[in-house]
């Protein structure tokens, strides 16, 4: 049993985010030049106010008045045009690192096997990818712009205080341990609330996922209450979370700014009073009451950054806990062989989802070349998991399974799943045209290979009636096409593969019966010189087949021909009676 890995600590995430931008430390320099350029040009303001009151208004130099007030304005002029520039370098910036985030993301997502994705829901994934990622990215953008600049404005203004007026800068500076303090304490309180608030998030995208998904069955079961109950209770799960975490944000926002403010009462009644024992000039006075702008601003400007910063934290965590997944498939570990037989061998094979709970128990078969061996059973016996264990989805715990008598796991698996075709019990097409599901099979297949194609599936006739033929646009899911024709774009996606083993999982369960006929015929040709496995639960697709499995309860119950289990086994007996009374009906 494998231990849950320690939840990441903030600074573990902020570190490995600091890692991931290096990649663009060009564009983040510029970016930290700029805001440093803008925040220096502040101080000019101040000081000339101070020129005008201490200097231009009492010595009466009406000549200065033209070129200190152009001084500002130009300071200003500056700031704003550095503003601008840093505007677009951000958001380069930021497009940048979300792109590339999402890219390395989705990349890792798709690579993952398939045993993690039991245990996800669509949802969650999808608000990993839209939401996290952007969230993640404000950290470092706000994090430079807004933190590290906040941070040099109340250094540089600090000292540029202590400098003119050590007694002064002191008072001004008193509150600030204080507002740090509290800074520290709301971050410690909010950090795993952000955390929660994110995963009610994604609670709530995967309740509407389902809905979405299911809204036909939700319709045809008039289920829309209930739905909705279900949508609400996660909704309000959310509503609860986010609204402790503003009520948390409500009360630390003014009262810093208070404490903040009180230092301003305090600069004034002081400086004041120095004012007025001479110890001071007005000028220096409105000089300091400027720059204690200066100071407290970015103080409020931390906050809201912190604020930034902790949800962003809590979305980095969720991020990298899938990136940092160890489990990721090797596609190209293992070897390829030059040319393929096609002869499958399942020997001893337990296997189960969970290791508590087994589904398949010392199998053993063979398809020898160019062989069609097809498996039955009922519902549940396990019969799709051999597949998925021939496809590598999973592994067996126990026993080994040979392709040309090469145990799977030397093989890589780019190079085994390229031998198989896999025609899968839910014929599934992207959302795109009929020519985007087609090519997934042979990426470089001309129009008249996949016009081939489409003929051997039976598929050709509703391609063609169709206005925009291979354009046509099959809907997500392929919900504009019927169950039938799905099924048939699945099977020319397989029949343009090519590949030596052929895997049919109930492929033609929902096609009509001269379609199926049809099927058949192809299908009979595309066997001919490649080994096929086959899953059908009516036998009457089945009883050509070379050799036929009885699977029952994850176990093989009986083996051979048709006519062989007629007269071996009972309980095939039972099923063929069963199929071809049906059949009869
Ligand atoms: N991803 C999974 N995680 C856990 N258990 C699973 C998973 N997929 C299938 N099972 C379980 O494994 C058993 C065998 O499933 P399998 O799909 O192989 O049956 P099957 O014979 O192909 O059934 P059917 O004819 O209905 O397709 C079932 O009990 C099923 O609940």
């Amino acid at each position: 049993m494998t231990l849950a890995p320690a939840p990441m600590t903030n600074s573990a995430a902020l570190r490995r985010l600091l890692v991931f931008a290096r990649a663009h430390w060009r564009i983040a320099l510029l970016q930290l030049g700029l805001a440093v350029a803008g925040t220096g040009l502040i101080y000019v303001f101040p000081g000339v106010v101070r020129w005008f009151v201490d200097e231009i208004i009492p010595q009466r130099r009406a000549d200065l008045i033209w070129r200190a007030g152009g001084l500002a304005l130009l300071a200003f002029a500056l700031r704003e045009g550095l503003f601008y520039v840093r505007t677009r370098v951000n958001c380069t910036f930021e497009q940048r690192m979300i792109t590339d985030l999402r890219g390395r993301l989705h990349r890792k997502m798709a690579r993952l096997p398939l045993g993690w994705f039991d245990h996800q829901s669509t949802g969650d994934i999808l608000t990993k990818l839209a939401d996290d990622v952007p969230a993640t990215q404000r950290v470092i953008l706000e994090g430079i712009e807004q933190g590290c600049t906040a941070l040099l404005q109340i250094l540089v203004t600090a000292i540029v205080m202590m400098v003119a007026d050590m007694k002064l800068a002191l008072l001004v500076l008193a509150p600030t341990p204080f507002i740090a303090a509290g800074g520290w304490i709301y971050s410690r309180w909010v950090s795993p609330r952000a955390t929660a608030a994110r995963e009610a998030t994604s609670a709530l995208n995967a309740t509407l996922h389902d809905t979405i998904s299911g809204i036909r069955q939700i319709k045809s079961y008039t289920a829309e209450e209930m739905r909705q109950w279900r949508f609400l209770a996660a909704s309000q799960r959310l509503q609860d979370r986010q609204t402790r975490l503003m009520a948390a944000w409500a009360f630390y926002a003014p009262s810093m700014t208070l404490l903040g403010n009180a230092g301003l009462v305090l600069l004034l009644m002081a400086g004041s009073w120095w004012c007025v024992q001479g110890a001071m000039t007005a000028g220096r006075l409105m000089e300091f009451l400027l720059l204690v702008g200066f100071l407290y601003e970015p103080i409020s400007r931390l906050h809201g950054v912190n604020q930034t910063l902790l949800s962003g934290l809590a979305a980095a965590k969720r991020v990298f806990a899938i990136l940092d997944d160890e489990t990721e498939e090797d596609l190209d570990a293992g070897e390829s062989l030059s040319a393929v037989r096609g002869e499958v061998e399942f020997n001893g094979v337990t296997f189960g989802y969970r290791d508590d709970k087994p589904v398949l128990h010392d199998i053993s078969l063979k398809a020898a070349r160019h062989q069609t061996i097809a498996i039955v059973g009922a519902t549940g016996s396990g019969k799709s998991t051999l597949f998925q264990l021939l496809t590598r989805f999973y592994d067996p715990q126990g026993g080994t399974i040979t392709l040309d008598g090469i145990p799977l796991p030397k093989l890589s698996k780019r190079f085994l799943r390229a031998t198989l075709a896999y025609v899968t019990q839910e014929a599934f097409l992207f959302a795109g045209t009929v020519r985007d599901n087609l090519l997934l099979g042979k990426p470089s297949a001309t129009d008249d290979e996949l016009w081939a194609a489409l003929r051997d599936a039976c598929a050709e006739d509703f391609v063609r009636r169709h206005p925009e033929g291979l354009d046509a646009e099959v809907g997500e899911r392929g919900v504009l096409l019927s169950g039938g024709e799905r099924q048939r774009l699945a099977l020319a996606r397989a029949f343009l593969k090519d590949a030596p083993v052929l895997l049919l999982d109930e492929a033609t369960s929902a096609v009509d019966v001269k379609s199926e006929h049809l099927i058949q015929t192809a299908l009979a040709r595309l066997r001919a010189n490649r080994t096929s496995l086959v899953i059908a639960h009516r036998l009457s697709t089945i009883v050509e087949a070379d050799v036929i499995y009885v699977l029952h309860l994850g176990r093989i119950l009986a083996s051979g021909t048709h006519e062989e289990l007629l007269q071996s086994s009972s309980y095939y007996r039972e099923m063929a009676a069963l199929a071809f009374d049906e059949g009869a009906a």
